[in-house]
């Protein structure tokens, strides 16, 4: 089942968009600012959450009228549609009917890899644990609500130890919940680094060793029993912290590859892209028997010419749909005839988008 349709109105620089889709890439070129990266947050959309900017809805609103925005696209037989009206919340509907953003996750599976991940191996354990449970997510749909269930006990709990709480009988509750749910979310983490290694093919990409790491905190424990000991037992020091120090909340993702088992963060800029490329291809993978979208902005641009052209290989080979960016239609020339290409250009502050013969 593939995307056929995708309508934009009045979201970011495009008043409107009217694409159709088929299996085959779309590659999207144009100078910088004309509005390609805006075509891939627009179909992020189509997943629940903030799409791939982290945006608030109304930033997402053309600049200068007083429409919000919409998008439709077209899923086999069903249609979507999502919309923030001025001042309001996002809204879902599908075929008509109002539905969660849960709801839409369940129907197509949005991933994506944007510049703003090159810095994924070195930046902070959040960064990539936020990674890890996006892509746990895709593949273990009940991860959301177990995150939030951790999250909503944790934050309790914080605010006891803020306030300086030293009562055990305020804790035991809280810290059953959070030892349970967290239990959950390290198997759930465990298991789709699993299928992420098993689904590497570690050709044209290096194929990653992939861990999970304690980080800060004893954070890999499975045994909602020994979880919640431990929390029992670092109370005095997350007391002395005013927040919880150690937990499922502090994991932490680790990747190395090559016979020398090269950590991910000592590798160069292209080979740190080139393992990224690696996970997201094999969670587009893993995949396969659901609709799945992959959206890649600017990654042409990092590798060498090989590298892209065996990217473009397993883009073809994948049962995903591809949507890639890069300002350049050289970038895309490795696809040949296999790929669509829409040229992309802005005047006025409008995009307005062309395929390319
Ligand atoms: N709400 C908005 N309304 C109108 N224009 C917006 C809005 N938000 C962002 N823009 C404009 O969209 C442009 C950025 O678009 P986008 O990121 O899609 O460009 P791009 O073609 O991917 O560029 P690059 O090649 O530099 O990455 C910017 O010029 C920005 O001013």
């Amino acid at each position: 089942m593939t995307l056929s349709r995708l309508t934009l109105a009045q979201f970011r620089s495009w008043p409107r968009l009217d694409l159709d889709l088929d299996h085959r890439p779309l590659a999207i070129f144009g100078p910088n600012g004309s509005g390609k990266t805006n075509i891939l947050e627009a179909v992020s959309m189509l997943a629940p959450g903030r799409g791939l900017r982290g945006a608030a809805a109304p930033d997402q609103a053309r600049q200068g009228r007083a429409a919000g925005w919409r998008i439709r696209a077209r899923l086999g037989d069903s249609s979507i549609e999502t919309a923030a009206p001025p001042g309001q919340t996002r809204g879902v509907v599908v075929d008509d009917k109002p539905v969660t953003q849960t709801a839409l996750g369940r129907l197509l599976r949005v991933i994506w890899l944007v510049p703003a991940m090159d810095r994924l191996w070195t930046d902070p354990p959040d960064t990539r644990r936020r990674f890890l449970d996006r892509l746990t997510l895709s593949l273990m749909p009940d991860h959301a609500d177990l995150a939030l269930g951790y999250d909503r006990a944790m934050r309790e709990r914080n605010r006891l130890l803020k306030d300086q709480v030293a009562d055990p009988g305020w804790y035991r509750a809280l810290e059953a919940q959070m030892a349970e749910a967290g239990a959950a979310l390290t198997r759930n983490r465990l298991s789709a680094l699993s299928t992420i290694i098993a689904a590497q093919d570690g050709a044209g990409f290096p194929a990653a060793t992939l861990a999970l790491l304690p980080g800060e905190g004893h954070a890999c424990d499975a045994d909602p029993a020994s979880i919640a000991d431990r929390l029992a037992a670092m109370r005095p020091r997350d007391l002395a912290a005013g927040r919880s120090l150690t937990g499922p909340h502090r994991a932490d993702l680790g990747a190395s590859w090559g016979p020398q088992d090269m950590p991910a963060a000592l590798s160069s800029t292209g080979e740190q892209k080139a393992l990224l490329l690696s996970l997201i291809l094999a969670n587009a993978r893993a995949l396969s028997d659901q609709p799945v979208v992959l959206l890649l902005d600017e990654v042409a641009a990092h590798l060498d010419a090989d590298r892209r052209a065996a990217l473009y290989d397993r883009i073809c080979a994948l049962p995903a749909q591809a949507l890639l960016t890069g300002t350049g239609d050289e970038l895309f020339a490795a696809f040949g005839p296999r790929a669509r290409r829409l040229r992309v250009v802005r005047t006025d502050g409008a995009s307005t988008a062309e395929e390319a013969p």
